[in-house]
């Protein structure tokens, strides 16, 4: 059970507490928000509602702390991070309960998660203590005008204090993927959990407690993003903010300061269906990639282009596989479970009643239970249904024919995301002057879009992100360069 055995400490009645130097903590506000499980939709757990002097306390916390941290070897902070990793895994079981009972993430792919980030924690303090290690070394002579009277060396030393929000889809293993460069590259921790996923993520937090980590290096604030989001983004304290979830990051990346931001936003991911394409691998990438975790993944399949010639044939193959899906609790494991809350659901209802009303193709009958949407694909959808443009988040995926190549790279690039994009034919030739194309930070050919994994680069174009992630990619950028320029009084060759 949540908030038991080794995670006693965490909760404070029935209250989860919020983590500062190195102690779980109640917020002075003596206020807490309630966090709805999308299934039952009734209370599940209460997470403290931080106050602003508690956000002030806390960034101090992390400045003081984060000095020292930088001047641990580098060695001993991989040591404390594959100990948190190893702490994680061990503690897979509890974890991922919480993500059933707060996300409805299905039972398998709940745990799934939790040992995803222990393996991610893990490799970042791998990759980190090879890519630190090194640095570069110049001489002043390559530029004309200069003998070789200089010599720079340049390493990379931390940016400080590090905002991480993660959204709810992954509220432990987007946080990790946060976390784990942020400590190895010297820096310190304040975390900002999604409100659903919060008590995931507060247990996943104590697992660094146990591992040992020095007081104040990490912190985990709660509270709605809505209420203390401005008040943390804002903040002077903060060096660096990596973001990942929804529209709210180009808010955030409007109102930041001069800070570097790592920005993970929503996509649109398109696939392009060829007529050479082998339509059984394109039907089952397309369930798995557009269905799984009921469509709420930002690198969900989210429009379907296919070519007219062979568009019967995929739709049929695709709704002999979709009536396979189970629907239902989370605790069963089911493939199709309730989406994150009510007013996720009304606004995929939304959509589906627009596309309704401006006569799509139903391809299934439109189910609803609370916040369980069946799955449903939806064919002959054309550009002037909001289904063909809006990021529905939910287990309904739009289906557009297309008579050219051309149609379907117009259709992925008028898109205002860009995050990835995929493309089935049997032409790689063809699947490589598409990809280059299609304006999305990744292109993946014969296979749904993915992040993982998750030392692979991942980034958006457009309104999909800043920047890149990716376990080396988020090292480096939580990271800047220092350089030292040693002049020698005479150039070097000027003696022997
Ligand atoms: N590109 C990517 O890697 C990913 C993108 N996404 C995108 O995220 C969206 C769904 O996730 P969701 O969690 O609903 O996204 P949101 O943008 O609503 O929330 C993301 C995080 O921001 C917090 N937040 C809310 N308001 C503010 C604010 N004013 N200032 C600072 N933080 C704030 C939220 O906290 P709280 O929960 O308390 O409101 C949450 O922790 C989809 O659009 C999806 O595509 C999701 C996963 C990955
Ligand atoms: O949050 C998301 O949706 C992810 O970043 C996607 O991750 P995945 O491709 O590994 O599911």
């Amino acid at each position: 059970m949540a908030g038991s055995g080794v995670f006693a400490e965490i909760l404070d009645g029935d209250v989860f507490k919020y983590y500062t130097d190195g102690a779980w903590k109640t917020s002075s506000s003596g206020k807490s928000v309630p966090i709805i499980n999308p299934t039952t939709r009734s209370t599940q757990y209460k997470v403290q509602a931080c106050t602003q002097e508690e956000v002030n306390k806390v960034m101090e916390t992390a400045k003081n702390a984060q000095k020292l941290w930088a001047k641990t070897p580098l060695w001993k902070r991989a040591e404390l991070l594959h100990k948190a990793a190893a702490i994680l895994k061990e503690q897979k079981a509890p974890i991922a309960e919480c993500l059933v009972k707060e996300i409805a993430k299905p039972a398998k792919d709940a745990v799934t998660e939790v040992v995803r980030s222990g393996d991610l924690v893990s490799y970042c303090a791998e990759e980190g203590v090879r890519i630190l290690g090194e640095g570069k070394f110049l001489v002043s002579d390559s530029f004309p005008g200069n003998e070789r009277s200089k010599y720079c060396l340049t390493s990379k030393i931390p940016l400080g204090v590090i905002l991480a929000i993660p959204p709810f889809n992954y509220p432990v293993n987007l946080a990790v993927s946060k976390i784990g460069p942020a400590l190895i590259a010297g820096n310190s921790l304040v975390l900002k959990p999604p409100t659903q996923g919060a008590v995931a993520a507060l247990h996943m937090v104590h697992c660094f407690h146990l591992a040992g980590f020095p007081k104040g290096l990490i912190n985990c604030v709660t509270g709605r993003g809505s209420e203390i989001g401005d008040f943390l983004t804002m903040h002077p304290g903060v060096d660096c903010i990596s973001f990942t979830g929804g529209d709210t990051g180009i808010a955030i990346s409007k109102k930041a300061g001069m800070v570097p931001l790592q920005m993970e936003l929503g996509g649109k991911d398109a696939c392009i269906i060829l007529e050479d394409a082998d339509l059984d691998l394109a039907a089952s990438s397309i369930v798995k990639g557009g269905f799984s975790y009921s469509g709420q993944r930002c690198t969900a399949i989210k429009v379907v282009l296919v070519m007219e010639s062979v568009a019967d044939a995929l739709v049929e193959k695709v709704n002999v596989k979709l009536a396979k899906l189970t629907v239902g609790a989370p605790e069963d494991d089911c493939d199709i479970t309730p989406v994150v809350t009510e007013s996720s659901a009304n606004f995929i209802e939304g959509l589906i009643t627009d596309a309704k009303q401006k006569e799509a193709t139903f391809c299934q009958e439109y189910k609803r239970e609370g916040n369980l949407i069946y799955p449903l694909l939806l064919d002959n959808v054309r550009p002037d249904m909001r289904i063909a443009w809006e990021e529905p988040f939910g287990p309904v995926l739009p289906v557009i024919r297309i008579n050219s190549v051309e149609e379907g790279i117009h259709h992925c690039n008028a898109s205002n995301f860009g995050l990835q994009g995929c493309i089935f034919t049997r032409d790689i030739n063809k699947a490589i002057l598409i990809g280059d194309a299609m304006e999305t930070g990744t292109v993946q050919i014969n296979s749904a879009p993915a992040r993982g994994p998750d030392h692979f680069p991942f980034q958006g174009f457009k309104d999909s992100g800043i920047g890149s992630q990716g376990i080396t990619n988020s090292i480096n950028m939580m990271t800047k360069t220092k350089s030292m320029v040693i002049n020698l009084p005479t150039p070097t060759y000027s003696m022997g």
